[in-house]
């Protein structure tokens, strides 16, 4: 089984015999995972391995074909209220209005959470992910980099105690990817658990504390991401 820690009580997400079927593609062959508060886990796979699949069960947007995806403890599924509340997810696909500005989508966010003291609040992430000098543009005027700045800080201006970010490194500089590791590090040490595909293996090294890797639907190599990367290099 998939683990970041010795299993103390119930995990926040755990899988259990999960796979998913599409028509007659295999699209993940069965697995477990476990994933805490506090802790992260990394997938890990070439284009087409499976990843954005086991994130979209993990976060309920879709159902396994069998097995059981649980968070803290329940069936997930994204329209249940605790999991709104509880689960932000950072896609890998652009979702917004084009007639609304960066701020404005982040006001939709905080009012949709009704997150307490909004303002300063959206002021500080915009800064902090170096989009303030964006607040009054609208989406179509943003480069592909700060469109995925907008993303993130979309899924930061609300509470959260699970985060998943499917390939959140796509379109970032050198610059925004470090501060993104810096940031992930820091969702960690606040107790939030983090569920992320990445094509990016130090990300994964900096972040996770569990790797797993994916081709063709199944788990492949799973552990600390060292010893896993490690391993995949040795492959032919
Ligand atoms: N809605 C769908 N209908 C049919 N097949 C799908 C669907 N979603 C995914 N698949 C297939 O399932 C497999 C896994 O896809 P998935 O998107 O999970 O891979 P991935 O590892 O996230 O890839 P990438 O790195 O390119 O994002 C692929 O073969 C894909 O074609």
């Amino acid at each position: 089984m998939a683990g970041t820690a010795e299993p103390t009580g119930s995990a926040l997400v755990e899988l259990r015999g999960v796979s998913r079927t599409y028509g007659e593609r295999k699209a993940l062959h069965p697995l477990d995972l476990r994933l805490d508060a506090g802790r992260c886990i990394a997938l890990y796979g070439h284009n087409g391995s499976g990843k954005s699949t086991l994130l979209r069960i993990a976060g309920g947007r879709d159902a396994p074909t069998a097995g059981r995806a649980l968070f803290d403890g329940r069936p997930v599924d994204e329209d249940d209220p605790q999991v709104r509340a509880r689960v932000a997810v950072v896609g890998d696909t652009v979702a917004c209005y084009p007639d609304l500005t960066v701020r404005e989508h982040l006001e939709l966010v905080t009012v949709a959470h009704a997150v307490d003291d909004a303002d300063s609040w959206i002021d500080e992430i915009l800064a902090d992910r170096r989009l303030a000098d964006h607040a009054h543009a609208l989406p179509g005027s943003l480069s592909s980099g700060q469109m995925q700045s907008l993303l993130l800080a979309a899924a930061l201006v609300r509470p959260r105690d699970l985060l998943i970010l499917d390939e959140p490194e796509q379109r970032l500089d050198p610059e925004a990817r470090q501060r993104l590791a810096d940031l992930l590090v820091a969702e960690k040490q606040s107790g939030v658990a983090v569920l992320l595909a990445t094509h990016q293996p130090d990300l994964a090294r900096t972040v996770a504390d569990h790797m797993i890797a994916l081709e063709d639907g199944r788990v492949i190599a799973e552990g600390p991401p060292a010893v896993v990367l490690d391993d995949l290099g040795r492959r032919p």
